[in-house]
């Protein structure tokens, strides 16, 4: 053997003992890691199951695996420990309706932070108001929605943009009639609510209605940014390499996500066109300022904050927050009056009462009068719950649920489907009851569709006026002859999986209507 042949050190016996110390090391971090967050960590004293505090696998499993189902598994975790319990290594969550306005407080109560781990729910983070996680930054960025989705602007503009989307809709709808089709009512009321907010968000809107069909695909698209929410959330890494790889692949490989991303693409393009147009000195004259422009005039921004790539951040919030849950809304709300015919009945006397000439709609104010149509309302935003998912919040101080103290800097969180299902506050919570909103003191205290506090949803007036002025016409119009078509509650209404937003059963088609000739017309 010559010198060369020789090795200068054994590389597999290097390799092997190299393993070793990392397995080593790495079995003494995980052990060292159970240890802190089941007996060390500030959360360790309050009760819950061992395997949830360890780990985010068990979340995971729920929510990843069965696609939605935490939601549901922590009722049974809080039947077994209590109202308050630790529901993953460092989330706190609480089942007790009396205590909402206790964790989604205002500023001037206290300053509450989110959480990042769930922010990162929708792909991006500290970019938009909704995805901001620090009390302060939030308070800057909601400064130039507010103006936008006050009541005040909402019913200015109720009759030239709300009123104007849903007379088309109801053209639509005459079309259907005619030909004797059924109408799949989720698309066309995605459609109306699409429509709305995009005109309210740029120069432009999306015209969805115009198309021959209620167009699926851009509700299709946001239901799936919804839908793999939580693996976005469970890794952090996903949404990065999802929108850095080429759009064909993802076209192949996850035709959900590339829907997603090429809205998104289409978002930025828009936000970098109106931030061109500001140079332009015609710019200022060019009729009503849509959102994204107002967003870039605002003075109570910085520059930094003007840039198209945060701009497209709050565009994609206003768009998809201001086509879901309304749409939402509106399809439970058809349903349940459909389905209902005592409901059905006296909401058709009012209508009728309240808006003689169909062709003559109300306005915002008068509409807001009609009390059954607002019972209906009301108990629609109950059962249907806005979003099905936790909402964290973060406090700088440490706060007291009876006798525990959650100490600063833990998440807590509540579910709005805890919160309405809840037979203390709503008896027979299951059953679709307007009448529970008459009387001298409806539970108005326990409705939490738009959340409560500091980062109380922008749009609530706005999610308002589209609901009652689709529901008024709609109905006023068709409401004698629609009929659902192969609709069944439990599979295509009833929220079985918790996507953020709620969601029906898989095999669920959506909301379907036919809408009958008009009695002589047959
Ligand atoms: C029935 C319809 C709606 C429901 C149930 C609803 C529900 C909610 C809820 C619960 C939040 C609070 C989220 C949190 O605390 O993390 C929220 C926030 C928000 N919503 Fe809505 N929403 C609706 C309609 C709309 C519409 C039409 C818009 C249109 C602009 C909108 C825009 C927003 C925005 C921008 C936020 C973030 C606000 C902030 O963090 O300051 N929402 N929404």
């Amino acid at each position: 053997m010559s010198a060369d042949d020789i090795p200068l050190l054994d590389l597999s016996a290097s390799l092997a003992n190299g393993l070793k110390v990392l397995t080593f090391g790495f079995a003494i971090y995980t052990l060292y890691g159970g240890i802190w967050r089941l007996y060390l960590s500030p959360v360790a004293h309050i009760p819950g199951p061992r395997f949830a505090a360890l780990s985010f696998w068990n979340e995971f499993y729920y929510d990843v695996v069965l696609g939605g189902k935490y939601t549901w598994k922590l009722l049974d975790y809080h039947e077994k420990y209590g109202p308050v319990i630790r529901i993953n290594p460092y989330e706190v969550h609480i089942h007790d309706p009396e205590f909402y306005d206790e964790l989604y407080v205002g500023s001037s109560k206290a300053k509450t932070d989110k959480w990042y781990w769930s922010m990162r729910m929708f792909g991006q983070q500290d970019v938009s108001a909704f995805d901001t996680l620090d009390h302060d930054k939030h308070r800057q960025r909601r400064e130039p929605w507010n103006p936008f989705f006050s009541k005040q602007s909402v019913t200015r503009l109720q009759p030239s943009l709300i009123q104007a989307v849903v007379d088309k809709l109801c053209t639509r709808l005459a079309e259907y009639q005619s030909a004797g089709k059924p109408a799949v009512m989720t698309h066309a009321f995605a459609c109306v609510t699409t429509d709305i907010i995009s005109e309210y968000s740029f120069p432009q809107g999306y015209n969805l209605l115009d198309k021959p069909e209620f167009d699926s695909q851009h509700y299709e698209a946001w239901m799936s940014l919804s839908r793999v929410s939580h693996a976005l959330k469970q890794f952090g890494w996903l949404y990065p390499v999802l929108d850095a790889m080429p759009m064909w692949v993802t076209k192949y490989t996850s035709p959900e996500m590339y829907l997603v991303l090429q809205t998104q693409k289409v978002l930025l393009q828009q936000s970098i066109a109106i931030s061109k147009q500001r140079d332009n000195p015609q710019y200022k004259e060019s009729g009503r300022p849509s959102m994204i422009q107002a967003f870039m005039d605002s003075p109570s921004l910085p520059e930094s904050e003007k840039r198209p790539e945060r701009i497209k951040g709050e565009a994609q919030i206003a768009i998809g927050a201001g086509t879901l849950t309304t749409t939402h809304a509106l399809k439970a709300a058809t349903y349940h009056v459909l389905a209902n015919p005592a409901i059905h009945a006296q909401l058709m006397t009012e209508l009728e009462n309240h808006i003689p000439d169909p062709t003559s709609p109300p306005n915002l104010r008068q509409l807001e009068q009609m009390p059954y149509l607002t019972c209906i309302m009301h108990e629609t935003f109950r059962v249907f719950y806005g979003n099905s998912h936790r909402l964290q919040r973060i406090f700088r101080t440490a706060i007291r649920y009876q006798n525990i103290v959650i100490p600063p800097g833990t998440p807590i969180s509540m579910s709005t489907v805890h919160v309405h299902d809840n037979p203390r506050a709503f008896p027979d919570p299951y059953t679709f009851d307007p009448s529970r909103w008459q009387g001298p003191s409806p539970p108005y205290k326990y409705i939490v569709p738009f959340g409560r506090g500091s980062r109380q949803c922008v749009g609530m007036e706005l999610a308002k006026a589209e609901f009652l002025t689709t529901l008024a016409n709609v109905f006023r119009r068709f409401g004698r002859e629609m009929v659902l078509h192969e609709t069944v509650r439990e599979r295509d209404i009833d929220t079985v999986y918790d996507v953020f937003n709620p969601l029906p059963s898989r095999e669920s088609n959506g909301l379907m209507v036919m809408i009958k000739p008009k009695e002589g017309e047959e």
